[in-house]
């Protein structure tokens, strides 16, 4: 369609496990840029991050991807990626792993071409993410300037709002983020909750209920694999 950008939005991080605030992030983000009739989400990506990323009670990214992947199976438009985890040997930045996708869509656009009308434009790949990611842009050290550059001026990012943060704010007071704010979309998520990996993994580990928190198939595999400290229930065995 004319004056309709195509985007594939790719969402990076541990995914430890996977939650359905998550998999929300991209229903919210999906409805909430149709609604602007500029754009057209054709794909959701999740990358998990390689184990190599070194944080705290990381799970092996097997484990962490095969979660996603079952959190995935009923989703017709959102898929796991595992180059980033699992093909490369160390861990990637994320300007690294967003390219990388860039040039997956540009490469078989060109084995594709013929087929293509040559006026059809190319996928765009966009960041997403909520306010809590974006706003670790202004950890000292932690993300390099030409890096956050690159994300936000040649990619773009579409920021769900977490409860409690000022995403707006942020970027206003972001000399780099405000220079390029048109690449910028903060969506508000009305329906907010409290749902976070690092909640799930405490439950789990006080023999706590995380039902309606994740999706059931993912309570199972986490069980029967003895993971995040939660053991079998007695009954169940
Ligand atoms: N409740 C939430 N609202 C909006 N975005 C969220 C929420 N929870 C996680 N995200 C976003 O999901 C993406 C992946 O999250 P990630 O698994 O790294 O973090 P997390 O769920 O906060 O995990 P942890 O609790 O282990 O730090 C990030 O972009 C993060 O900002
Ligand atoms: O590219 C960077 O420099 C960079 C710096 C800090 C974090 N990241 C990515 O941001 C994500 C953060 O995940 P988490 O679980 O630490 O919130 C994860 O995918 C990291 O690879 C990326």
């Amino acid at each position: 369609m004319p004056g309709v950008t195509k985007i594939i939005l790719l969402a990076c991080g541990s995914f430890n496990p996977i939650t359905n605030m998550h998999l929300r992030l991209f229903e919210v983000a999906r409805d909430a840029l149709h609604a602007t009739g500029r754009y057209s989400v054709t794909e959701g990506i999740i990358s998990p991050v390689h184990d190599d990323y070194g944080k705290k009670g990381l799970l092996s990214s097997y484990h962490r991807n095969s979660m996603a992947k079952l959190a995935t199976e009923t989703s017709d438009w959102i898929r796991v990626d595992t180059w980033e985890s699992e093909i490369q040997t160390k861990w990637s930045p994320t300007v690294t792993v967003l390219r990388h996708h860039q040039n997956q869509i540009e490469c078989k656009r060109r084995r594709l071409d013929s087929n293509i009308r040559s006026e059809e434009e190319v996928a765009q790949i966009k960041l997403l993410c909520g306010a809590d990611l974006l706003e670790s842009f202004s950890v000292p050290d932690l993300w390099k300037e030409e890096d956050k550059e690159e994300i936000v001026s040649k990619f773009g990012i579409v920021c769900i709002t977490r409860s409690g943060s000022d995403a707006a704010k942020f970027v206003y007071e972001s000399d780099l983020l405000s220079t390029h704010s048109s690449k910028i979309e903060l969506i508000n998520e009305w329906i907010y909750n409290e749902i976070s990996a690092t909640k799930i993994r405490r439950a789990l580990a006080r023999g706590q209920s995380v039902k309606y928190l994740i999706p059931d198939a993912i309570i199972k595999y986490i069980k029967a694999n003895g993971l995040y400290g939660s053991s079998v229930p007695v009954m169940n065995k």
